[in-house]
């Protein structure tokens, strides 16, 4: 087992995943994240783009295949190590906002820093900074369920980013935000990932989105293709309107 190169700060080689039904999710995907990046991985619904965030992040493990975090052989971990990597070095943004109900947004925020035994204050502090540049500082004091679905996801981006991870995984981070807000919300998250030198992993099937990163890998079926045509329009969404090179 051999390290990869150092400026990959994720590296995997031939990763094959297995859902618990038996049905195939990822057949031999390899590929490099350097630090910094925000790399793209693209594909049409149901191509397997969320399952390969959950193997990268350490969130399930793979069935064969390796995956490197810097020099740590992420594969070889067992469940609580796995679990500290991704509470101390990976940040994590759902399509669809999870928030605590009975901790209001600052608290909410400042949570994965405090869970780490990050000071009470210091994550506070944290947490408002980032609320604040997400739109969502008049906030603070609101429990989610008084919040617009938007606000929400404002508000799991700014914890994603408060708590400073090596690697942010996004998973169509701005899938609930109206189409207007999202340009504005995916420069905020790549600008701010970018000046503090965080590696973004970003699943998508909109051709805008990818378009903000540096580099993309596009799947199809669980596989990796060359290039994948993404639909100008939502409505063309789905298999038929998109065309494909292996
Ligand atoms: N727990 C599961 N059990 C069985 N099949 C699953 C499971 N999770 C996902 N799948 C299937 O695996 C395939 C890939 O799903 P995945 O969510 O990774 O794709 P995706 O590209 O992220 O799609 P979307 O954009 O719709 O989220 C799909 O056909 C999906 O139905």
């Amino acid at each position: 087992m051999e390290a990869p190169p150092d400026n990959d700060v994720l590296w995997a080689r031939s990763l094959h995943f297995s859902h618990p039904d038996g049905s195939p999710g990822l057949t031999g995907v390899s590929l490099e994240v350097r630090q910094g990046e925000i790399f793209a991985v693209t594909g049409p619904r149901g191509s397997g783009k969320t399952t390969l965030l959950r193997c990268l992040s350490a969130l399930v493990p793979v069935r064969s295949g390796e995956v490197w975090f810097n020099s740590a052989p992420v594969h070889t971990l067992g469940p609580m190590a796995r679990e500290r990597l991704r509470r101390d070095r990976f940040g994590w943004i759902d399509p669809a906002p999870v928030l605590v109900p009975e901790l209001n947004v600052w608290e909410n925020a400042a949570l994965p820093l405090m869970l780490r035994g990050t000071g009470r204050r210091r994550a506070k502090v944290a947490a408002l900074e980032w609320l604040e540049r997400l739109d969502v500082g008049d906030k603070a004091r609101t429990r989610p369920r008084d919040l617009q679905q938007a606000e929400r996801q404002r508000v799991c981006i700014a914890r994603s980013l408060a708590s400073g991870p090596t690697i942010l995984f996004a998973d169509e981070p701005t899938a609930p935000l109206h189409r207007a807000d999202r340009t504005q919300v995916l420069r905020m998250l790549t600008s701010a990932a970018r000046s503090h030198g965080i590696t973004v992993v970003l699943a998508t099937a909109d051709p805008d989105t990818a378009a903000l990163a540096d580099r993309t890998a596009a799947l199809l079926d669980g596989r990796r293709v060359r290039t994948v045509h993404l639909p100008d329009a939502p409505e063309t969404e789905g298999r038929a309107a998109w065309s494909l090179s292996v």
